[in-house]
């Protein structure tokens, strides 16, 4: 690993909510993040794209403060929350408390983190689940549940590591209907890594294109919202971020 130094800062802007700045990461002799910028804005949301192994979940840990072993600059507004494609929920806790952890280790009295805990259940639409153990949620009320975890302390900026990947196809629909919802209320930035090239362009204002560590390209998705999946706009982004991702379609 060449010499380099890891800053971490805090963003005091309220323009930007996260900001990568020249990141470059080795996994031994590889080589796996090379001079990474990328900022998220107030309230926007951006995707990453690429395809398997090009860097995707390390940028976000990296944002999320859980690499300990980068060069480079890395600046988040307040304490990101992170979801991942597992809902990772305690199954020894009631949903409600699993919403409520994240506020207890940070020393909110237990009423009040229950309190919001349930706000934000009924946020997300599983207030009436509150009490139920993980291990009987569905696939897609365990990433309600989630999502939940992941607000409840009102964060500027949300990481999502392919939250939807593992559910059907209505039920990822039902969960992009939400995010925006939420996004729409709370204004947070988003920055979800994803597979689903649909998903990126319903999604995001911005798609970042990685290849091999390295951003290769970002497309635009000048679209209004709700987005109509069927537009002619929305096929014109999808092409255009298949074209950068080097996929052909048949
Ligand atoms: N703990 C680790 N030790 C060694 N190499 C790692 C480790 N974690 C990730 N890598 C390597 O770093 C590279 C980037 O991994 P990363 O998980 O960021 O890719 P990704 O784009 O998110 O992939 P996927 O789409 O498959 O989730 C890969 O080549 C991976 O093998």
């Amino acid at each position: 690993m060449p010499d380099g130094k890891r800053i971490m800062t805090t963003l005091d802007t309220t323009a930007t909510v996260g900001r990568l700045r020249g990141v470059d990461k080795w996994y031994g002799s590889h080589h796996v993040l090379r001079d990474i910028d990328l900022a998220i804005g107030a309230g926007e949301i951006v995707s990453l794209v690429g395809r398997s192994g090009s860097g995707k979940s390390t940028i976000l840990r990296v944002l999320a403060g859980l690499s300990d072993d980068h060069s480079g600059e890395s600046s988040v507004a307040g304490s990101p929350a992170v979801a991942f494609q597992e809902p990772r929920l305690f199954p020894w806790r009631s949903v409600r408390d699993n919403v409520a952890y994240g506020l207890n280790i940070e020393g909110v009295r237990r009423r009040a983190a229950l309190a919001a805990a349930d706000r934000t259940l009924d946020e997300v639409g599983l207030v009436d689940k509150k009490d139920a153990w993980p291990g009987t949620l569905s696939g897609g009320q365990a990433q309600r549940a989630s999502l939940a975890r992941a607000l409840v302390a009102e964060p500027r900026l949300l990481l999502l590591d392919e939250p939807f990947g593992a559910l059907d196809a209505l039920t990822r629909l039902s969960m992009h209907a939400l995010l925006l919802s939420l996004w729409r209320e709370h204004g947070f930035g988003i920055l979800l890594v994803t597979h689903d090239v649909d998903e990126a362009v319903a999604l995001a204002d911005r798609v970042i294109v990685l290849e091999d560590g390295a951003v290769a390209d970002e497309v635009e998705v000048d679209l209004p919202r709700p987005r109509d999946r069927s537009a002619l706009g929305f096929a014109r982004a999808r092409a255009r971020l298949l074209d950068a991702l080097g996929v052909r379609e048949h």
